[in-house]
């Protein structure tokens, strides 16, 4: 059985072969954190999730990297509105992301890199496109030549004459950048500081990076030079993933990556559900109506990963519905428990068919199809043992069928927990641990560290884990 998987670099669904046996480097472009997550980041943080789960199911090794655009016009903007600074926002945002993510069951990545702490990287590069031509300065700023780089436009099938046919010059000569750029499809990779913005030192004078160039950058300073998946939305095609190709190629002349795989848009009445067009409705808000983190989990793994899906209240009614079944599924060991020997047992035929499945492009709602078979079989078991007291079903087989779904639908992140463990740690809102743990801050702060390991004790007695790092403190339970 082999995997295969759509190329959107080109345009066909191969074979997947990674450059080192055994062992995928993945790169997922992540959020620019200057508000709460919406439900499109979180499609993309499910789906690029489950993909590395799936690889790690079926052997791989997978060293997954996750960035956060912690520099950006609209974070600056944010932080003036705010009066507040542009570390402070995206702190603020990075902490909410850990938070929402958690609660949705998106295991971490493996390292975070931010921009602010990619300066070293993200100037090397520039310095790289200098030196070989692809860069020029251009009074404290410095552009990609983009018309050095011959294979412009291959993973967007883009090509420049055509998208000049199509430009407004117009708008462009508003923007002062275009004053300075070469050509008007030049991108910045170095932008001059505006008096009163952040701007780190440069050999082009005080500034901050480009967007693009942070992802290259990071891409090689954690990964290496070529890598096998990059991922992302399907809006970063044009131009964020192929001005990242066009940088890291420039320099390497090697592919930046094998594969490129995007996830399809969560659509708003046939719009990009986006943090710019206001159209968004944040995670925590879906699940502080009620709305159960798996059941998100559930709307979104519904659908193929490439295609748009709308989000409306159908859907989510129709994806709490299929969780609800499945949770019953889930549950059934602990309700019916003492089945079968204990034995580890799972049934070969499910798991094979399961792989037959997702092996074909991540077919998700394919896998899941054999999650609710194994689910319903379990939940009609269920209700013989209830209304005759016995079922003829041997223990053994009962258990094997509940063992194999428990398996599989860990690998979409689909948990159930049952209510004696509920209980333990339901004791505290989210609002109430975020509280004690500004208390504990205050306490640290103060150097009351006795107030502060009782805070600490207090939590985790909950079953609340604290995580504490030079960025801060992370919770999950
Ligand atoms: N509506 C959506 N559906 C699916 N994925 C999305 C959606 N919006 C953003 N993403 C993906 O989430 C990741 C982080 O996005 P990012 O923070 O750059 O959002 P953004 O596009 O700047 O915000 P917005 O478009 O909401 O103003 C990217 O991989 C992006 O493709
Ligand atoms: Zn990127």
């Amino acid at each position: 059985m082999t995997l295969t998987i759509y190329n959107t670099l080109t345009r066909r669904q191969e074979d997947f072969a990674t450059v080192e046996p055994g062992k995928v480097k993945m790169y997922y472009c992540g959020v620019t954190v200057y508000d709460y997550c919406h439900l499109g980041h979180a499609r993309a943080c499910i789906v690029w999730d489950v993909v590395r789960r799936y690889l790690q199911f079926i052997g791989y090794e997978v060293r997954y990297i996750q960035n956060f655009t912690d520099i950006d016009d609209k974070i600056l903007k944010r932080s003036r509105e705010e009066h507040s600074s542009m570390e402070a926002v995206a702190e603020r945002y990075i902490n909410a992301y850990f938070e929402d993510m958690g609660r949705l069951g998106i295991k971490e990545a493996d390292e975070y890199p931010r921009a602010t702490h990619t300066m070293n990287g993200i100037q090397r590069l520039i310095h790289e496109l200098e030196n070989k031509g692809f860069a020029y300065p251009a009074d404290g700023d410095v552009y990609y030549a983009v018309r050095r780089f011959n294979e412009y436009g291959k993973l967007s099938g883009r090509k420049l004459e055509d998208m000049q046919a199509g430009a407004s010059d117009r708008v462009q000569v508003a923007d002062p950048e275009y004053q300075k750029k070469k050509d008007p499809f030049d991108f910045a990779l170095w932008k001059a500081a505006k008096p009163g913005e952040p701007a780190w030192e440069s050999p082009w004078g005080p500034g901050r990076p480009g967007w693009h160039i942070e992802c290259s950058a990071m891409v090689r300073d954690r990964l290496g030079e070529t890598i096998d998946i990059h991922a992302g939305g399907a809006d970063l095609i044009f131009p964020h993933h192929e001005n990242e190709i066009a940088q890291s190629e420039a320099v390497t002349g090697k592919p930046l990556a094998t594969y490129w795989l995007h996830n399809g848009m969560v659509k708003v009445d046939g719009e990009k559900m986006s943090k710019s067009l206001g159209n968004f409705t944040t995670i925590r808000d879906l699940l502080n109506r009620g709305v159960e983190p798996m059941a998100v989990r559930l709307f979104v793994l519904m659908a193929q990963y490439r295609k748009p899906i709308d989000f409306t209240a159908d859907a989510i009614a129709a994806a709490t519905n299929g969780w609800h079944t499945l949770k019953e599924g889930l549950l059934f060991g602990y309700e019916y428990g003492g089945v079968g020997s204990g034995e580890n047992l799972t049934s070969e035929i499910h798991i094979q068919r399961f792989q037959e499945a997702v092996n074909d492009d991540f077919n998700f709602p394919g896998g899941l199809a054999v999650l609710f078979e194994l689910a319903k079989e379990l939940r009609r078991q269920a209700n013989i043992i209830v209304h005759e007291g016995k079922t003829e079903t041997s223990p053994e087989e009962l258990q094997k069928q509940w063992q194999t779904l428990v398996m599989l639908a860990e690998v979409f992140g689909l948990v159930a927990q049952p209510e004696a463990e509920i209980s333990s740690t339901e004791g505290l809102s989210d609002g109430e641990i975020d509280h004690l743990i500004q208390q504990r801050q205050a306490a640290r702060k103060a150097k009351d560290f006795a107030e502060s390991d009782r805070i600490r004790d207090q939590l985790q007695a909950e079953g609340i884990t604290l995580i504490d790092s030079r960025d801060g403190t992370r919770w999950h339970r």
